[in-house]
């Protein structure tokens, strides 16, 4: 599952990005809390082990429409949602001015300057990230894994130390932040869950970044739905 050039993972963080431009998709309200814990841990696993390929096998197994309660249980999701931000940040610079004089690494800025903070580069910065343009979800779930037995969650730590900035930082950072990764986490697991996606003309998505403010795609996702599960059937197991 390394690297852009993987043909699943491509397709997952083009659905990403996908999703990423239709925030403004509403989100079903969870009323039922299912406790397969069984099933959610045997999904895990193999989502876990088999990485994005079944990605949607494993949501099967859950045998109820993906809901809000079952997000926590799905790292691999929430990996390829962190490591598609990192890569692709929807908005790739932010601006800041300065109130008074100071100096970043070295260079003078003078008070009231205007700056552009670099969010996409930072994302991809090669001193903080190994195999900084590679997609690599993976590199999250070593995380998640850390967290789970009490340590520190390194990603945190990026974040703290502005390493991983897709939602920009400080006091003018993103105050959405939790509702879009909410509404992204949701969003993303039900399409996978109930759908397969053709992609139109190709085998592959063309993840080539085109010009422009947003760094859109040079060949945007056009992509077909086939059914894999019937959400309405799912629904009525619940
Ligand atoms: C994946 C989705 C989103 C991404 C990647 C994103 C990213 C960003 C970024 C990079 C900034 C600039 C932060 C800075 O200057 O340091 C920003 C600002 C902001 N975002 Fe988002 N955003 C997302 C979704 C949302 C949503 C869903 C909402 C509201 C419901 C929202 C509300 C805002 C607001 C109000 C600001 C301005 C904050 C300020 O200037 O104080 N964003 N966002």
């Amino acid at each position: 599952m390394n690297g852009e050039g993987c043909d699943v993972g491509v397709e997952f963080m083009a659905l990403t990005n996908n999703v990423i431009s239709m925030m403004t998709m509403s989100t079903r309200c969870s009323t039922n809390v299912d406790e397969t814990a069984q099933i959610r841990k045997i999904a895990r696993g193999i989502t876990q082990l088999s990485g994005l390929l079944s990605l949607g096998e494993a949501f099967i197994l859950l045998k109820k429409l993906v809901d809000e309660s079952d997000i926590p249980n799905l790292p691999y999701l929430h990996a390829v949602v962190k490591e598609t931000l990192r890569l692709h940040p929807s908005l790739p610079l932010v601006f800041r001015k300065c109130r008074e004089d100071c100096s970043i690494k070295g260079f003078p800025i003078a008070k009231n300057s205007r700056i552009a903070v670099n969010l996409y580069a930072i994302n991809r910065d090669p001193n903080d990230w190994e195999d900084a343009a590679e997609f690599k979800p993976e590199r999250f779930l070593i995380n998640i894994a850390i967290n789970a037995i009490g340590h520190a969650d390194q990603e945190d730590m990026k974040v703290q130390n502005y390493c991983y900035v897709p939602f920009g930082g400080g006091r003018r950072g993103c105050s959405g932040a939790n509702l879009a990764i909410s509404l992204l986490h949701i969003t993303l697991a039900a399409s996978i869950q109930c759908f397969h996606w053709k992609i139109k003309g190709a085998e592959k998505v063309d993840m080539e970044e085109g010009a422009g403010f947003s760094v859109p795609m040079a060949h945007p996702l056009v992509c077909y739905p086939i059914l894999r599960v019937n959400p309405s059937d799912l629904l009525m197991i619940n």
